[in-house]
């Protein structure tokens, strides 16, 4: 099996990619709004960016999250013992942006909330009734002017050849939030696993953007839509020697909603957070 890619201009997108999102939690559209040279540029400024030491003036606070997170205490995926091979710089239009990336950085977060709203609207457009029943309120509305929504910069450096053994560019997770929107990044290595337990490669013809569902619209949605294992592989051969950067867009509701009748947002991600130990 492979994972369709859906025209985001077709008068029956809005459908097939709701469909897409149900059967493998991902969805992968293309001819969609998100300007492509945005996003080229950013990808190459903040290679630089990571390139440079000026990364380290902007380590990241625990308290509020974000600015920069170095390869050193970057993630260890739930269940896994091994880090990942990764470091990252947490973007919120509240949070410390380096000046010279700012603009370009904040015209695609906007964009990219604009487009996800649109998407939420078509989630919920094509959901039966006894799922949208579950939802408290509409799911567009509840990321409406979150502060809590997360574009996270990912730069997976070229391999060194001492990693430690195990490990790989990002181990299989699941995202916590409700849906996460990412271009398809400048290298391959995007995979999902298959209700059968196999992985496929995730379609990253530069240009795709790529959604997949968290674990809270599982949680909202009663377990209709699948919140699904994705990992990043490590390259081979001659590809070992490339860096690769990402950009997750982490929607993530207004911390009052309710998610369930178990949870809000803030007391889910609250319970996520400490399982992770990162509070
Ligand atoms: O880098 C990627 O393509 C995906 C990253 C990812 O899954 C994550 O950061 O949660
Ligand atoms: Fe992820």
């Amino acid at each position: 099996m492979t994972l369709e890619t859906i025209d985001y201009r077709a008068n029956d997108a809005a459908s097939k990619f709701v469909t897409s999102l149900r059967e493998t939690g991902f969805g992968v559209l293309s001819n969609h709004p998100i300007n492509q040279q945005l996003v080229e540029d950013i990808y190459r400024e903040w290679q630089a960016f990571f390139n440079s030491e000026e990364k380290r003036n902007y380590l990241f606070k625990p308290e509020t999250q974000d600015g920069f997170f170095p390869a050193e205490i970057s993630e260890t995926a739930k269940g896994h013992s091994v880090k990942d091979i990764k470091e990252y710089f947490h973007v919120y239009p509240w949070g410390r942006i380096p000046d010279s990336l700012r603009d370009n950085i904040l015209t695609y977060y906007e964009a990219a909330n604009r487009l996800a709203a649109e998407l939420l609207d078509w989630v919920e457009q094509h959901s039966p009734a006894e799922v949208k029943q579950h939802f408290s309120i509409a799911l567009p509305k509840m990321i409406e002017n979150s502060q809590k929504t997360l574009l996270r910069v990912l730069h997976y450096p070229p391999m060194s050849g001492d990693e430690e053994m195990g490990a790989i560019r990002a181990a299989a997770h699941e995202d916590i939030n409700l849906l996460t929107v990412l271009p398809a990044a400048n290298e391959p290595g995007l995979q999902v696993q298959l209700k059968d337990g196999t992985w496929i490669d995730v379609p990253s013809d530069f240009g795709n953007l790529i959604i997949n569902i968290g674990d809270m619209l599982q949680e909202a949605s009663n377990g209709y839509f699948p919140s699904t294992s994705h990992r990043v592989i490590n390259p081979e051969g001659l590809d070992k020697g490339k860096s690769r950067i990402s950009l997750p867009l982490f929607l993530h509701p207004n911390p009052q909603v309710k998610l369930s009748d178990k949870y809000t947002a803030d007391s889910y991600l609250m319970e996520r957070l400490r399982e992770l130990g990162v509070i």
